[in-house]
């Protein structure tokens, strides 16, 4: 009898993505990809991939003490939605949280350039599995 081998899919890569407010959310963070990643040199919102048995709100405060050296508490993390992009290089489900507060002055932590942007972004390239929450953000807060 043949066996059926269906190719195994690697596992979704769970990220967590901090949308860093303020300006009453007129403004938002960017920071440039460091050298050495895939997509070297593009513009994204911070975050970063969850570690084992990590929350979403325990990733994304790991990783903006890591990339920016800011605190910030669990209850000012607000999970807003989800999305999922495929790349060459990963499939990627990204957990974007709006931050309004934190602690410390976001600071690169890792070589990256970082940027408070307003709508549309001026900063250039940007990583395409953010495009739909930049329309997202245009659409719900009027402000911006
Ligand atoms: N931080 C962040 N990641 C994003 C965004 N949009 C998007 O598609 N991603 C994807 O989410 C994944 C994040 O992984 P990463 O490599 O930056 O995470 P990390 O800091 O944990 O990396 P590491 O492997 O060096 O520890 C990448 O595949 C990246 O392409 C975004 O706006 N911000």
């Amino acid at each position: 009898m043949n066996a059926t081998l269906t190719p195994s899919t690697p596992p979704r890569v769970e990220v967590a993505v901090a949308i860093l407010l303020r300006d009453d959310d007129r403004e938002f963070l960017l920071g440039s990809r460091p050298h050495g990643k895939p997509y070297a040199g593009y513009w994204e919102f911070p975050g970063g991939k969850l570690e084992a048995g990590e929350s979403v709100a325990q990733a994304l405060q790991r990783e903006m003490h890591e990339e920016l050296g800011i605190q910030i508490d669990h209850q000012h993390v607000e999970i807003w939605r989800t999305t999922e992009h495929d790349y060459p290089h990963a499939q990627v489900r990204l957990h974007w949280c709006k931050v309004r507060l934190w602690q410390g002055n976001p600071q690169p932590q890792e070589g990256q350039q970082i940027a408070w942007q307003s709508l549309p972004p001026t900063v250039e390239p940007i990583l395409p599995g953010a495009f739909p929450v930049l329309d997202a953000l245009q659409h719900s807060t009027p402000q911006i």
